[in-house]
């Protein structure tokens, strides 16, 4: 007999899942459908890039994955809790917990050195790092010489670097990273992917990344494609070259039904 959650709950192997899940914002004539009944599967242990034009629903999809949005219909589980119709304190609770998250801009505190704000986070939640994990991190990002630094005495190479060390400092289920790349020279993006790759294939850690680049995808295990708020396409094992021929696609896509667009 199944239970309730291996009928509906992930199966093992699967960091998080959503099923039907629709986002809309605003009402009436106004309404925009971020998200049309999206089902998705994030493999754990596994290293997947979601992209699609802008306006697809990337980061909507990302912020609803994580936690740091309500749905509008359908569910989300995160292992095998699910997060839709969890309360608000839960959520903070279990994002807090469970989830790491990599932003654009590295969102450090300028007064706390490099170490401070890698464990910044955990010394919130009252927690204690688990001291090995956190120095194989460090040594991993290579930032044991950097540790007593400032954000502003580091380059945003190593500050993002920081913001990575941050992310998985707790040893999270799931990190996310929404355009982790977006605002660094391409050798110190080269230098995060490297480091998101090796969290995943040497520290075994889950992680989900938005990003415009098809450079920066190449370097995942999967990417997804959104367009207009679904999933419209997948590919494993991707190179940067086909990740550009099938974004043409969606230009292509784009200038048939809007011929006046530049
Ligand atoms: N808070 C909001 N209120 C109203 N509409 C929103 C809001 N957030 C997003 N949208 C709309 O939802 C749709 C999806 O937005 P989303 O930011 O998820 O797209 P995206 O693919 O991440 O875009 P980009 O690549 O430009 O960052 C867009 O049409 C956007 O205008």
């Amino acid at each position: 007999m199944s239970t309730p959650a291996a009928e509906h709950g992930p199966a093992d192997g699967i960091a998080a899942r959503a099923r039907g899940l629709t986002k809309a914002y605003g009402s009436g004539e106004t309404t925009v459908l971020a998200l049309d009944s999206v089902d998705v599967d994030i493999a754990r242990g596994r290293f997947t890039a979601v992209m699609g034009p802008s306006g697809s629903g990337k980061s909507t999809l990302m912020h609803c994955l994580a936690g740091l949005d309500t749905v509008s219909a359908g569910q989300v589980w995160l292992g095998d809790t699910e997060i839709t119709g969890l309360k608000d304190r839960e959520l903070t609770r279990l994002r807090r917990d469970r989830v790491g998250f990599m932003f654009q801009s590295f969102n450090l505190i300028p007064t706390l050195n490099a170490l401070e704000n890698i464990t910044l986070p955990m010394d919130i939640a009252g927690k204690k790092p688990d001291q090995e994990w956190l120095d194989r991190v460090i040594d991993t990002l290579g930032l044991r010489e950097r540790l007593k630094h400032r954000p502003a005495q580091l380059s945003g190479g190593q500050q993002q670097r920081v913001a990575c060390a941050r992310a998985l400092a707790s040893r999270p289920e799931l990190i996310f990273a929404d355009e982790p790349t977006g605002n660094l020279d391409s050798r110190a993006g080269l230098e995060v992917l490297g480091f998101l790759r090796e969290a995943v294939d040497g520290l075994g850690q889950t992680v989900v990344m938005v990003t415009h680049d098809p450079g920066a995808a190449a370097h995942s295990d999967l990417v997804l494609f959104l367009a207009d708020g679904r999933i419209v396409d997948e590919m494993p094992r991707p190179t940067a070259e086909a990740v550009l021929e099938r974004m043409k696609r969606f230009d292509v896509i784009r200038a048939q039904s809007d011929p006046e667009r530049d």
